[in-house]
């Protein structure tokens, strides 16, 4: 963005990608004026279709997905390879994408400034550049996020991992004064290290406090679910508003542009979950995603289960009855943040997970050879990268 529209108050992020298009006013201008489109619903139409998807989705939890077999090409393709840290170096995003060659994996995930560089780095390979928008709150106004979005296709990335603006589905249900936030993951040194206060602030309960509810259950380690669906018709969210945005950007980056929505589930309810899986499956996106690694514990198999159950459930949908214009057409899901393990992984892909975005790729795939070596056996020796903010190159 041009730096006389910028914001008077940026993120760190923020500052950076105006930075970056400011030094870069080729790729700037190339985007020229950017129309947002109007609205295909009201928010009480909205409402009521995403109401229907609520009480239909059916979750199997029982279900097990066949998962690329460990350690082969198919395993390593599921893999997002991810440094998303403010203050990643041009050697650490280079070491990334000559990891992401040597793997195999299917990308590097990465934030806009550093696109080009991971352009040039893979040219000739299979290995595709895939940009997150918006990150990591979602709450950016559209247009910047449009311009974001238009800058990084126009640099090179194949693929947008947009964060949804989740406050504006979570307004109208403030956590309750008694709920208590999700454990954790002690794990998880992006959430401790980084995000710890913004995530006992924002955290946001899993119990709502009225009403229907559908038949769709997580797992049995998650809360027991309460969605929440809004009775009164002031407290529907502004689902327009999501939709536009989504709708916008697909707009201006069409297929093959492989969109993926971030919900950061640890923010929403299971009902939340559901509107938003609507909308994005509305908006034609490709991939829901489960989590931005920075705030909150990250993909939990019980959300990945409803997630996957949600794209099963909206692929049946056609235009006419509220579904994507493109009927049949299904969405994926991404599980991301706190994916450390080979176990970890194994167990999204099996919940029905396509794709993995993790800072632990190396690990994985170390561990996933170790065990084609020796059978399941214990961690891999050496020195890897681990996590989004790894303020600590954990040494193992
Ligand atoms: O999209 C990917 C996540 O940001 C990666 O999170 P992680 O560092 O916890 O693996």
């Amino acid at each position: 963005m041009a730096s006389a529209d910028a914001p008077t108050s940026l993120t760190n992020s923020e500052t950076l990608i105006h930075g970056f298009l400011a030094e870069n006013p080729a790729l700037d201008s190339e985007l020229g004026k950017i129309e947002i489109m109007t609205d295909r619903y009201t928010d009480d139409e909205w409402a009521s279709q995403i109401t229907k998807t609520q009480k239909k989705v059916d979750v199997k939890r029982e279900r097990k997905y066949n998962a690329p077999k460990v350690g082969s090409n198919e395993f390593a393709e599921t893999i997002d390879h991810t440094v998303l840290k403010l203050d990643a170096t041009p050697a650490q995003i280079d070491a990334l994408c000559s990891e992401a060659r040597t793997e195999g994996f299917k990308s590097v995930c990465v934030r806009l400034y550093h696109v080009p560089r991971c352009v040039s780095n893979l040219k000739g390979s299979s290995v595709v550049v895939a940009c997150v928008i918006g990150f990591h709150e979602g709450t950016q106004d559209t247009h910047s996020k449009l311009r974001e979005a238009g800058a990084a296709v126009a640099a090179g990335a194949r693929e947008l991992d947009v964060v949804l603006n989740h406050n504006i589905l979570t307004k109208h249900n403030p956590p309750s004064p008694e709920s208590t936030a999700p454990p954790l993951n002690s794990r998880d040194s992006t959430t401790d290290t980084i995000t710890a206060a913004n995530t006992a602030v924002n955290t946001r309960p899993r119990n709502g406090t009225s009403a229907t509810e559908g038949p769709y259950s997580v797992q049995s380690s998650s809360p027991p679910p309460t969605p929440i669906v809004p009775t009164d018709p002031e407290e529907i969210p502004d689902y327009s508003a999501i939709y536009t945005e989504l709708a916008t950007i697909r707009s201006l980056c069409p297929s093959p542009t492989v969109l993926k929505l971030i919900f950061e589930t640890s923010q929403l309810t299971p009902a939340q979950i559901l509107a938003a899986s609507h909308l994005a499956a509305a908006a034609n996106f490709d991939f829901i995603k489960t989590s931005t690694g920075f705030n909150g514990p990250g993909a939990q198999l019980g959300d990945v289960q409803l997630m996957v159950a949600a794209c099963e459930y909206l692929s049946t949908k056609t235009q006419s009855n509220g579904g994507s214009p493109m009927s049949g057409r299904k969405m994926q899901v991404k599980a991301s943040g706190g994916i450390r393990s080979l176990e970890d992984a194994v167990k999204m892909l099996e919940a029905g997970a396509t794709r993995l975005g993790t800072s632990s790729g190396i690990w994985i795939m170390q561990e996933s050879r170790r065990v084609g070596e020796e059978g399941e056996g214990s961690r891999p020796g050496g020195v890897t990268r681990l996590y989004t903010d790894d303020s600590v190159g954990a040494e193992y």
